[in-house]
């Protein structure tokens, strides 16, 4: 797919392919992660927070959807080069109820990054003492296995992980 490959380079920790014309087709890592599938924010009212990136900002706003398995309701704001997930409580425990009452008007609650292999993800990191809330993955709102990594893991960010 890369064409023959010439090399393997280890630079910090990642691991570079370099094709035939020499070069850099794919950065692979460890973990094997890609492109920033969405950024989250936790708000208190969905429908004012739908109704501002819709009617104030002129994106293309989705229409709500439960996500039961996660105690949350998410909505997806269209952006060129990636997605806004707006979250809003579901039920009774949900993860970012805490969250909310810490940030009463909202905030950035994670970032979702694509990898190319969950198990493979989730086995590495572990590998690395890396805290996963829930090591197996379960299907997040694009229908692919997601998992969690604890921020305290993270520099203070929690960062979903999404099967490509
Ligand atoms: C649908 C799906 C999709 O996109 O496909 C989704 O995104 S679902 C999105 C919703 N689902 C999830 O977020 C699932 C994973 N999240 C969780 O399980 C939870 O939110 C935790 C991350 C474990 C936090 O739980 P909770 O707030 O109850 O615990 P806690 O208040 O004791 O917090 C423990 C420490 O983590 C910090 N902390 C909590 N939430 C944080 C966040 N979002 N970003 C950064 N730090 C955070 C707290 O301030 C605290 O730090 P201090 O101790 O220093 O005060
Ligand atoms: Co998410």
């Amino acid at each position: 797919m890369f064409g023959r490959v010439l090399k393997l380079t280890p630079i910090i920790n990642n691991t570079r392919y370099y094709s035939t014309s020499g070069t850099v087709k794919n950065i692979l890592g460890k973990v094997g992660i890609g492109r920033l599938n969405h950024v989250a924010i936790a708000t208190p009212n969905l429908k004012e927070s739908c109704d501002l990136w819709r009617d104030v900002m002129g994106a293309d706003v989705s229409e709500p959807a439960d996500q039961k398995e996660h105690g949350v309701t998410t909505v997806f704001v269209g952006l060129e080069n990636t997605k806004i997930e707006l979250l809003h409580p579901l039920g009774e425990n949900s993860p970012i109820a805490n969250f909310l009452k810490k940030n009463p008007s909202g905030g950035i609650h994670h970032i979702c990054i694509e990898v190319d292999d969950i198990h493979h993800a989730v086995k590495t990191l572990l590998d690395e003492n890396i805290r996963i809330i829930d090591p197996n993955p379960k299907i997040g709102a694009h229908g692919k296995p997601v998992v969690f990594l604890h921020p305290k893991s993270m520099n203070g960010v929690l960062v979903e992980l999404e099967q490509k």
